[in-house]
């Protein structure tokens, strides 16, 4: 394997406001990696960090076995980087801004025209260059960003919120995108929603209050831990481990529960029987990894929604 990134003790502050502490991860080839975390938890800052957009108080980051801080010309060749707002020009054509994120990479002139009909294949924009940005919708301004960030065909690519603010079918493709772009280089995300995570990630990173605090891998082969369960208004905990299926349950929000299963019951007996007691049964997830357990707990229910 081919470690593309290497972050090494990164601490930051903003004044006197710790933002990350001792921060410790690498990413391989071909791997996608979720940052994941509440807004504030410190994804930005550690992307920029990572980036070269700002310098750690503390710490290291080589790119490619390049130190971005000794090296930063050379380290960044390697990257390609999309901020939560694509850093667009509104008033030009999608060729004419392609055209001169090409020079800003420095790509050499003979090399422009291909690398642009490349960049714009892989996020299909093959038909949208002549179009003013302008009047591009949210979805293609993302592709442009992405566009933007691969035209010298990097080996890093570092998506900050990439799915934000997209519909479903904008971010089905996006994630397709993604996942086809992992296969040459090696891809950071930030996002604060863990399905998006799941969706596109092999491997998640949990940031809470600048630390790591949860670094795995994702495998739906993995077994089911519990359940989350969210009822109709009024029901109880009291109510809920009163079901003969249940062998342990936990509050975790408003009518919201985290429980455990009697073994070898399943989740069609566990719905049958909140029904038969009169609750209603408004959601059933399963809690697969551990990772939607140190989510829920670290992060809290609702920004896992
Ligand atoms: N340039 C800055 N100057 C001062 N404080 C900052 C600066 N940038 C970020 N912060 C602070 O650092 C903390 C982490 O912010 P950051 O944007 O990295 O979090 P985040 O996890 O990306 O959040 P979000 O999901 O809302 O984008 C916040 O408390 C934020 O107010």
């Amino acid at each position: 394997m081919q470690t593309l990134l290497r972050v090494t003790n990164l601490s930051h502050s903003f004044g006197n406001h710790p933002v990350l502490s001792e921060v410790n991860l690498s990413l391989e080839r071909g791997e996608v990696l979720g940052l994941l975390g509440p807004n504030g938890a410190g994804k930005t800052t550690c992307l920029r960090l990572m980036s070269g957009l700002l310098t750690p108080n503390y710490g290291q980051i080589e790119i490619q076995g390049i130190n971005l801080a000794k090296h930063p010309l050379r380290a960044k060749r390697h990257l390609g980087y999309l901020p939560e707002r694509p850093p667009l020009l509104p008033e030009l054509r999608v060729d004419e801004y392609l055209r001169f994120c090409a020079r800003l990479h420095r790509l050499p002139r003979r090399r422009i025209t291909i690398a642009i009909d490349d960049a714009k294949q892989r996020c299909g924009l093959e038909d949208s260059g002549k179009r003013l940005i302008s009047a591009l919708s949210k979805g293609f301004r993302q592709r442009l960003g992405i566009a933007q960030a691969i035209l010298h065909q990097p080996r890093l690519l570092i998506l900050d919120e990439p799915t934000e603010g997209l519909d479903p079918v904008q971010m089905r493709a996006l994630r397709g995108l993604i996942r086809e772009l992992a296969r040459d280089s090696g891809i950071i995300l930030a996002s604060h929603l863990l399905p998006e995570v799941q969706a596109v990630c092999d491997r998640v990173v949990i940031l809470h209050q600048g630390r790591i605090c949860f670094n795995d891998y994702l495998n739906d082969d993995k077994p089911i831990y519990g359940w989350r369960v969210q009822l109709g208004t009024g029901s109880t905990l009291l109510k809920l481990t009163a079901l003969p299926c249940i062998t342990g349950a936990v509050a975790i929000g408003e009518d919201r529960y985290r429980v455990l299963l009697e073994d070898g019951t399943d989740s069609a007996q566990l719905a049958q029987q909140i029904m038969n007691a009169g609750l209603h049964l408004r959601e059933l997830i399963p809690e697969r990894t551990d990772l939607e357990r140190a989510f829920f707990d670290l992060i809290g229910v609702e920004e896992g929604r």
